[in-house]
């Protein structure tokens, strides 16, 4: 199997990284005058089996293509180099849900490119993590069980463990949906609510997600693995983590870097609409689109939360 890694940004160059110690890896990004040391991965300087090219023709003469971009970009991406990408095993790692089709990654990777095999891989794993090589294991969902094991056992290293799913629609909505609540559990914490406050919002929110995932057809027990509740730990426990983080900034009232990718942002607006029209009531995320958009204060986002009608758990 021959590997490249689409997009440039901390996490496609840091999946090149670990690739990288079973074999030659291309790593593709639009810019890559940064030479071997990423900017968006500081301290890590790319191993020679990393070829960085700005080629994309080059880049796509491999078969199974990771696309590590931001979920929001990936459709117009998609649409715009369908070309080179259709017919190859397109494993995606984007963390989010669309905004403007309302669907996930492997959904819209699956109309762009009818032909293409679609992954996803996804779980707990901060680049700066991979890139170290400290043990990390992750979800890789693929509809075919044949080509699933044979990507589970090619993107496998002795310190990334990659479990295998059949379960697509869990895998990646577990891993978009985590991000929302990240952003509210670091909300929380910025504005000094307090632990318990924390694991208040980390278990309604663990709620929402697997009632939405219910929904569209994910199943239970993908919620409660690595790509559900193992990243939602992981997110929601750690100022690595940059949803995190812009929650945090939002409970404090602090500065944050707008170019920084918070996945969470737009996806908690994705899922407000798509709860909608299931009529289905996600009132976390639903706050968590309002904060992110400077739509309300904290302190009246947690008082309309505090003050719902009480309910059976
Ligand atoms: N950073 C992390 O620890 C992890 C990130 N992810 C997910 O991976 C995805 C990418 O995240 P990061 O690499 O961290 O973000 P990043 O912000 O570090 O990098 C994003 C990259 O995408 C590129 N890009 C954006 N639009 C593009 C386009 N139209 N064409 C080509 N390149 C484009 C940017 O130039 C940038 O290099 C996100 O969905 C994120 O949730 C998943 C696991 C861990
Ligand atoms: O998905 C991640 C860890 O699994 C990275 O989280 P952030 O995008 O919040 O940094």
């Amino acid at each position: 199997m021959s590997i490249a890694v689409l997009g440039a940004g901390a996490f496609g160059s840091a999946l090149a990284v670990a690739l990288a110690t079973r074999g030659p890896v291309t790593l593709w990004g639009r810019s890559t005058g940064w030479g071997r040391e990423n900017p968006r991965l500081p301290g890590v300087t790319l191993p020679d089996a990393v070829t960085v090219t700005g080629d994309l023709p080059q880049a796509t003469r491999a078969d199974t293509l990771l696309l590590a971009l931001p979920a929001q970009k990936l459709g117009a991406f998609l649409a715009d180099h369908a070309a080179h990408l259709d017919g190859k095993t397109l494993v995606s790692t984007a963390k989010g849900i669309d905004l403007t089709r309302l669907t996930g990654p492997s959904r819209l990777i699956a109309s762009a490119c009818p032909a293409a095999t679609v992954a996803v891989l996804t779980g707990p794993s901060f680049a700066a993590d991979i890139a170290r090589g400290l043990p990390t294991a992750l979800t890789l969902a693929c509809a075919d069980p044949g080509r699933g094991k044979a990507l589970q056992h090619a993107l496998s290293t002795p310190v990334l463990r990659l479990y295998r799913s059949s379960d697509v629609t869990g895998a990646e909505l577990g891993g978009a949906l985590k991000n929302v609540i990240a952003i509210a559990a670091g909300t929380v914490m910025g504005a000094g609510l307090g632990d318990s406050a924390r694991a208040a919002i980390i278990t309604r929110g663990f709620a929402e997600m697997t009632r939405l995932s219910a929904r569209l057809g994910a199943r239970p027990e993908t919620l409660t693995g690595l790509s559900g509740l193992g990243d939602l730990m992981l997110t929601c426990s750690s100022v690595q983590s940059r949803n995190f983080r812009f929650g945090h900034a939002i409970g404090s009232g602090s500065d944050f870097d707008s170019g920084t990718t918070v996945e969470g942002a737009a996806t908690a607006r994705a899922v407000t609409r798509l709860a909608a029209e299931l009529d289905e009531e996600l009132p976390i995320a639903a706050m968590v689109a309002r904060l992110a958009q400077g739509a309300v204060s904290v302190e009246n986002a947690m008082e309309h939360l505090m003050n719902r009608p009480l309910k059976e758990e």
